[in-house]
């Protein structure tokens, strides 16, 4: 409950702000509804003189006319500024909430990502926030300029005609309701028109990715009905929807005429009901104007509420996702600025459930180290604990002589060079892939990484060398495994981790890996998983991982 209170203020702080720094705009917002209000009351009131005067058989002046225009094209233009308006401010509003889910995003320790699912993260930044975006854009703000309008028509309404006010002011909540049941039909038909299209976009690719496989197991009539199944699910929707709004329209001009025929009704037939409702000819036509302009604004703040609703549940992401606790490594002093290894090391994803226990080794400066162990013995985990991705529940952890946590992101680079079994590829150029997009490193930088990782002459061969486009298709497995080497090499790192980069290549790929590792191996600290690997790079130690207090530090 702490957590959530903490948050809810988090995200109201990253609103605050906005509000603080944009001002002008929250003024300009006031300013443009106040506006939009008001104007959009003349109108009729222009009128109802317009046609007193026809109905009195007097000439209209030129000047009248001319106001009468003038008025209709003030309140558009003020309704649009106040829609400009409302949107620019939703716009900001959303921009300081998702550089605010950005930044937390960056403050995530590593577990987070292992223990949420990247698709509902992704979520959060994309359907949330568009949920947040037309909360502020079509929401909150816009609902209370169409409440303020409603409330200035009836209010209108009253002043020249009470019979006509209570009217309707009886009519209104029951064509509000019926416009609301409209809006959750339609909108649940539309839901269940995308959830089925969503699946159709998921199925097509997934018949194609496996068209092998169903051409082999002869499962092409499944895929067919299940196809059909979701197109007939979409039509269905669809014309639900259509049915909804067939209906809408002419209900709500059949209500309009019927209050404006009973008032008309009421007014001509005796002296009670004529004093309750009587008004001139040009008032009658003014009210039927502003009789006419209450369900625009009421069929908008039902679907203001709809918004309203679907962000609630935004709004509860949002403040779940920034309550998650934020990276606090646990950071050590610096040992000598040689030292590598583990210090009576205890670490377990879960506490509860150490995966290394006690563990110490330390690793000299230019020194090769293999370590070997039983599959999920936590050779892995040494590795990310070195690069500070996590940090232990007991015990010191120094990459050469520091705190890996405690590096700063600039340093991280210069320090070490990891290789994993697979290269996560960026979109961009090949060079993009090596420098990640880091201006420090020139292209004397790339190639010299290139030589050792000996894809130089790969990259020369392609049409237009490191600026080409990156697509995975350029380069073979191994390749591949080539290019993740120069990328660790660029910054041409003191310290070269390997995680398995030879598993799954074949003898030949693996003899270009290894031979490419040897020349890159020479003057640095390297850190191994792989026995085959270690065999390549020379004369290397092995750390068992297996055992608990595996090697005095
Ligand atoms: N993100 C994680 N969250 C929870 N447990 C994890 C996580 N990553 C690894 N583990 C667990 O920690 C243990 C050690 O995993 P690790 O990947 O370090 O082993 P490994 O020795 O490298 O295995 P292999 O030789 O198969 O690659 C395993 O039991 C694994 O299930």
């Amino acid at each position: 409950m702490k957590t959530k209170n903490k948050t809810t203020t988090l995200l109201r702080q990253a609103l605050s702000g906005v509000v603080r720094d944009h001002k002008r705009l929250v003024i300009g917002v006031c300013a443009a509804i106040a506006a939009s209000v008001v104007t959009a009351l003349i109108p009729p009131l222009v009128l109802e003189r317009v046609v007193n005067r026809l109905a009195a058989r007097r000439a209209i002046p030129f000047a009248l006319a001319l106001l009468y225009f003038a008025c209709i094209v003030a309140a558009d233009l003020c309704e649009s500024l106040q829609n400009t308006a409302i949107t620019v401010f939703g716009q900001k509003m959303t921009h300081g909430i998702r550089s605010a889910l950005f930044a937390k995003l960056s403050r995530l320790p590593a577990d987070y990502f292992h223990t949420h699912q990247s698709g509902v993260t992704a979520s959060i930044f994309t359907n949330d926030g568009d949920a947040i975006d037309v909360l502020y854009s079509d929401g909150v703000v816009s609902m209370i300029a169409d409440s303020l309008k409603l409330v200035a028509i009836l209010a209108v309404i009253f002043t020249r005609s009470k019979g006509l006010g209570l009217l309707v002011l009886a009519v209104t909540p029951l064509l509000f309701l019926f416009t609301r049941w409209c809006q959750r039909r339609n909108g649940a038909a539309q839901l269940d028109n995308r959830r089925a299209i969503a699946s159709v976009n998921n199925h097509v690719p997934e018949t194609l990715k496996c068209l092998r496989m169903i051409r082999l197991f002869h499962a092409e009539r499944h895929m067919e009905a299940t196809y059909d199944g979701y197109i007939q699910k979409s039509y269905d929707a669809v014309d639900r929807a259509n049915l909804i709004d067939s209906i809408y329209s002419p209900v709500i001009l059949t209500v309009q005429a019927a209050v404006v025929a009973f008032m008309m009704i009421a007014a001509a037939r005796g002296r009670t009901a004529s004093a309750f409702f009587g008004i001139s000819v040009g008032s009658a036509v003014a009210m039927i104007a502003y009789v006419g302009q209450i369900f625009s604004p009421l069929e908008n703040i039902g679907m203001e509420i709809q918004n309203i609703q679907a962000a609630a549940a935004a709004i509860r992401h949002i403040d779940e996702f920034l309550a998650e606790p934020e990276w606090a490594p646990a950071l050590t002093a610096p040992a000598d600025d040689t030292v590598t290894g583990f210090d009576h090391l205890t670490f377990g994803y879960n506490p509860d459930r150490p995966v290394l226990k006690d563990l110490s080794f330390s690793v000299r400066p230019g020194e090769h180290v293999t370590f070997v162990g039983r599959t999920g013995s936590g050779k892995s985990t040494v590795f990310r604990l070195l690069t500070g991705l996590y940090t232990p529940q007991a015990g010191r952890v120094y990459l050469g002589g520091a705190c890996p946590a405690a590096l700063k992101p600039e340093d991280r680079r210069a320090l070490y060079g990891c290789v994993t079994q697979h290269i996560d590829l960026v979109p961009g150029t090949v060079r993009d892939q090596i420098t990640l997009f880091d201006p420090a490193y020139d292209d004397e930088a790339v190639h010299r990484a290139l030589r050792l990782a000996g894809l130089d002459d790969t990259i020369a061969a392609l049409p237009d060398g490191l600026d080409t486009p990156m697509q995975p298709e350029l380069f073979s497995k191994g390749q591949l495994q080539l290019l993740a080497i120069a990328r660790a090499l660029v910054s041409d790192p003191k310290i070269l981790l390997l995680d398995e980069i030879t598993a799954n290549l074949d003898a030949e790929t693996e003899a270009r890996v290894t031979q490419s590792i040897k020349d890159s191996a020479k003057g640095r600290t390297v850190l191994s998983i792989s026995h085959r690997l270690s065999r390549a790079v020379g004369e290397t130690r092995i750390i068992e991982i297996d055992s608990v207090d595996s090697e005095p530090a």
